[in-house]
């Protein structure tokens, strides 16, 4: 091969080309033996150690045959390489793992957990779309809708929604890690996003899942009224919870309860810019009816925020594929944010980077 095919014949720099190419294609190694450390009850039995634990303890802990030692040890060290586990070396020569801050993110009793997110990202549902993505950009649209995204021509011509009505086993897991992250955010946007709920009377959480970020907010406001509106197959079966968090089975497309905030936590990032200027103006008229002149509180990822560094850009830009491959959606960028509101018919907006790569926008009709 000659300097031509690679633009520099310097060795430390074909050397680490390669490897750029390695890195990105192993990284989904990574990620499923991550998915496997779940699986395994891995962060639950290093939790649960008092101090950090061996690979023989851990090995009976997880009710491995004892033969799989090695094997495990290799994942382990794959696992402690990706930031999940510290290696603690110092006691008697001995490897033990603990839990990393991110490690605690992947234990199923942590509120917060991040594991359901990383299973449903990881579940053959959601990944065997990617194997067609470039035949779905090689494809005509076509008029009964099968091939709108990677995810419908791959699922039968189901769009993602309709796909969840029919595959309880991952509804429940997107709707948990759905759910789970709520509960941080909920707790985060109390704390730094407060302002924009103050005086708030009630509260429509539209496209609210199972209700975890609105139960949150009815917590920290007593005073308010707060509504959950999804479709029916998320919401049926589920109890108001307490006295001021009610729950409604409806469409958005078709008609938002009248309230004086509406919040769309993880909403405009699902939908094309179509279909968002749709469910905006619904918003729009359930916030100004009745007289009211309320807001709409958007959380959602915001491009080209320059104080994220280059990890988390890189995070929302899989997003942006995840949005693109399984619906119709994007991450967008502020002046592509503003576009939507001008179009709805909204006259102002504020954005308040609070939340890493989310954003907390508040919208004025
Ligand atoms: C990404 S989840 C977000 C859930 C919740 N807002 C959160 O952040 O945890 C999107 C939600 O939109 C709901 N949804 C999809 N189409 C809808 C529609 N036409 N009307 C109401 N809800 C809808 C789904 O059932 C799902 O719960
Ligand atoms: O990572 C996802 C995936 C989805 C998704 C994929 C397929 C379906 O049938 C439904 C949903 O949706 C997401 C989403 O709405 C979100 O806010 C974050 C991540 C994901």
């Amino acid at each position: 091969m000659d300097s031509v095919s690679t633009g520099d014949n310097n060795t430390s720099s074909l050397l680490e080309a390669q490897s750029h190419v390695w890195h990105h294609a192993f990284n989904f190694v990574t990620s499923m033996s991550i998915k496997c450390a779940v699986q395994l009850g891995l962060p639950e039995a290093v939790g649960a150690h008092a101090g950090p634990i061996s690979l023989p303890d851990l090995v009976s802990s997880l009710g491995l045959p004892p033969s799989k030692a090695p094997y495990l040890h290799r994942l382990l060290r794959l696992v402690a390489h990706s930031g999940f586990l510290s290696l603690h070396t110092k006691l008697n020569d001995v490897e033990r793992y603990s839990l990393t801050p991110a490690g605690r993110f992947l234990l199923s009793d942590n509120p917060y957990n991040a594991g359901s997110l990383l299973l449903a990202v990881l579940d053959p549902v959601l990944t065997e779309p990617f194997h067609h993505m470039s035949a779905w950009f090689r494809s005509e649209k076509d008029d009964d809708d099968v091939n709108t995204t990677t995810f419908s021509s791959t699922h039968g011509g189901k769009m993602a929604w309709e796909y969840m009505a029919t595959d309880a086993v991952f509804s429940d897991l997107f709707n948990d890690a759905m759910a789970r992250d709520s509960c941080m955010i909920a707790e985060l946007v109390v704390k730094e996003g407060r302002s924009a709920f103050e005086g708030v009377g009630s509260l429509v959480d539209v496209a609210g899942g199972t209700g975890n970020m609105a139960k949150a907010v009815a917590k920290a406001f007593p005073g308010m009224s707060c509504t959950v509106l999804d479709l029916p197959h998320v919401v049926s079966g589920l109890e108001d919870g307490g006295n001021n968090v009610k729950y409604v089975a409806g469409d958005m497309f078709e008609s938002i309860p009248a309230a004086d905030a509406v919040l769309l936590k993880w909403i405009m990032h699902d939908w094309d810019d179509e279909k968002c200027v749709k469910i905006l103006r619904k918003c729009r008229t359930a916030v100004t009816g009745e007289g009211k002149d309320g807001q709409v509180i958007i959380i959602d990822m915001v491009l080209g925020n320059q104080s994220l560094d280059e990890k988390l850009r890189g995070v929302q830009y899989a997003f942006d594929m995840e949005m693109m491959v399984s619906l119709t959606g994007k991450e967008r960028s502020e002046e592509e944010f503003a576009k939507l509101f001008f179009d709805a018919g909204f006259s102002s907006y504020h954005i308040n980077p609070i939340l890493g790569t989310r954003a907390l926008i508040q919208v004025y009709p």
